[in-house]
């Protein structure tokens, strides 16, 4: 490997990348079905990137819809070697303020109507999720964000809930005393496919609001989390420009992109020849 290829993961509010230099919208088909957009390539700081707007242009996929299997795929196929995701999030604490960042570091995964894996039926794997995210992306992203002037945060417990609804004030309440930090419908199943793929994964958390459960605080609406989101899109740009400034030209190679050779189980002998073909992309080095 030793060059980097950054797949960009937008989420609400960041729905294109005007930093990108050359660009191209590109439609990538995947055996998991199709993934929420076409594909932007091109490049920051000279630095190769695939961007993806999850919702799609127009955030017309809400966080049950999205084929969270074909978003993880596609970036594959593109060739990525580690994904940044861009997610907003209601914070669950006091000191992660709206506007602050995240760099999140754990999950608690609530969601429950969502498909979860690539494996299953004919190819059984068992990826380690100890360690979600990629320590050596989070640090490159937490530092860019220091460097663009955000407040970051390193470091953070993301709770998963499936949505679309935001939570009730028991939830909140209850989902802080279980320790998260910060509250988004959309970074699981991704983290967990990501790791299936072998791609070393952060995310990065922009906090919108304080959810429901601070007294005195109106109850998370959309409107203010997209207005929230629009004040910090200078911030996220510098972010990005940083980031790919700072990446050392030779991409060293990380443990999470072996994570396969420890996980599969399934005898070579009885796996099913249709899902390895599926897998090209994501298990490429087994089929
Ligand atoms: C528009 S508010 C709720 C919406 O925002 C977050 O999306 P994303 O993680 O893609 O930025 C949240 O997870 C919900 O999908
Ligand atoms: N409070 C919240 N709950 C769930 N998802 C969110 N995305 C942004 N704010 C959120």
């Amino acid at each position: 490997m030793g060059t980097w290829k950054i797949g960009i993961i937008g989420g609400s509010g960041l729905y294109q990348l005007d930093r990108l230099e050359n660009q191209q919208w590109v439609d990538v088909a995947t055996p998991w079905g199709d993934p929420s957009d076409a594909l932007l390539t091109g490049s920051i700081a000279g630095v190769e990137c695939v961007f993806l707007p999850r919702h799609g242009r127009g955030h017309v996929l809400g966080p049950s819809q999205l084929n969270y299997r074909a978003n993880i795929d596609a970036v594959k196929r593109m060739g990525v070697t580690d994904v940044i995701s861009a997610s907003a999030v209601g914070s669950l604490c006091e000191d992660m303020t709206p506007g602050d960042i995240v760099v999140v570091d754990q999950f608690i995964d609530r969601t429950f109507a969502r498909n979860t894996s690539f494996f299953g039926e004919g190819l059984v794997a068992h990826v380690s999720m100890a360690d979600p995210v990629c320590p050596r992306l989070s640090l490159h992203v937490a530092e860019a964000a220091q460097a663009a002037g955000a407040n970051v945060h390193r470091g953070g417990t993301y709770l998963a809930i499936e949505g679309p609804q935001f939570s009730t004030r028991a939830e909140s309440l209850l989902y802080q005393q279980w320790g998260a930090h910060v509250i988004g419908m959309t970074a699981m199943p991704e983290a967990k496919l990501a790791r299936e793929a072998e791609l070393p994964y952060a995310l990065v958390g922009m906090v919108t609001d304080y959810d429901c459960w601070r007294q005195g605080e109106a109850p998370v609406e959309v409107e203010a989390v997209i207005a929230q989101l629009a004040a910090n899109a200078d911030k996220g740009r510098a972010l990005l420009s940083h980031f790919a400034a700072s990446l050392p030209s030779y991409r060293e190679p990380s443990p999470i992109d072996h994570v396969l050779d420890a996980a599969i189980v399934t005898e070579a002998a009885r796996r099913d020849p249709q899902l390895m073909a599926k897998l090209d992309a994501v298990a490429g080095r087994f089929c």
